[in-house]
């Protein structure tokens, strides 16, 4: 078993979405190897710290500063987006990045982060999450459709209609009438684990309540259900602006708090800029 013993890190949270935070920017703290294990250990709620993933601060050739995160199960995604607003709080208020903006290299391209300040104290992150592709090749998923929005799909005992998307981490929407309504313990893990996923998914069920507004909730990869997702949310604002469901300003109600996002457009592809806060919760040794 990994020995974690006096490992350094600080707990963080994005409207409930939480993470422990590790900094690596001055040199490796856990080997490569024993990444994934020590991020199963860090995320126990019982036998570890808690958290829905463990994020990395990392030095970067090509940008500001890097970016890694891993899920509970040990798996490394490409991109976080509640994670990326602590990266930015964590980097700034602790002084190895004392910069208001900032590029950040992530496994899903170069994001920038803009931070607002009262005082010395960052408030709020608006994260540009960058363009996302609706291309089944790409999300990854099997489908003789070139793209798959609001196409039917099999599941368990029921049929979804469902948009998959990736803004560099896959995601699967669902457009329903009442999120309140929906059993996501049942079909959460039926989803992230379909066939037609083959390096999984993550999962929301989206209700429109008007054009600038939405409510959602989410099963993620690698995690379960959590109380937010912000590349899951920045997928719902996107997607729900291709289907028209959508204007180009929204914003999102998830079980943790609120994000607000932009949509733009960049040639053929779908983009948005990410709204939202960052909380430090404690400084602790393992
Ligand atoms: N909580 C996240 C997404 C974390 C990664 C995800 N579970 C995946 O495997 O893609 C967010 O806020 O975006």
């Amino acid at each position: 078993m990994v020995d974690l013993k006096g490992l350094k890190f600080s707990k963080m949270h994005g409207i409930g979405n939480d993470f422990p935070i590790i900094d690596e920017s001055k040199g490796e703290v856990i080997p490569e190897s024993d990444k994934p294990e020590a991020c199963r250990i860090l995320c126990h709620r019982n036998f570890g710290v808690g958290g829905d993933g463990v994020l990395f601060v990392e030095p970067s050739d090509v940008a500001d500063i890097g970016y890694r995160m891993f899920n509970p199960d040990g798996s490394e995604a490409e991109m976080c987006g509640n994670g990326i607003r602590c990266f930015g709080d964590f980097v700034y208020r602790k002084g190895i990045l004392k910069q208001e903006k900032m590029t950040v290299e992530t496994r899903a391209g170069i994001k920038t982060i803009e931070i607002t300040l009262d005082g010395d104290e960052p408030v709020l992150f608006k994260v540009d999450m960058g363009t996302s592709t609706f291309k089944t090749p790409e999300i990854p998923m099997t489908s003789d459709k070139e793209e798959f929005i609001d196409g039917e799909l099999e599941v368990l005992d029921t049929t979804f209609n469902l948009t998959a998307i990736s803004v560099g981490n896959p995601h699967a929407i669902i457009f329903v009438d009442d999120v309140d309504a929906v059993d996501i313990n049942k079909y959460g893990p039926a989803i992230e684990a379909h066939e037609v996923f083959p390096e999984k998914i993550n999962v929301h069920f989206v209700e429109v309540i008007s054009e600038n507004e939405g409510k959602m909730i989410t099963w993620e990869r690698g995690a379960g259900v959590t109380l937010a997702c912000g590349t899951g949310a920045t997928s719902t604002a996107i997607s729900g602006y291709k289907q028209g469901l959508f204007a180009d300003n929204i914003l999102l109600h998830l079980p943790g708090g609120d994000l607000n996002f932009t949509v733009y457009e960049e040639g053929d592809e779908l983009g948005a800029f990410m709204e939202g806060p960052a909380e430090l919760v404690f400084d602790g040794e393992f």
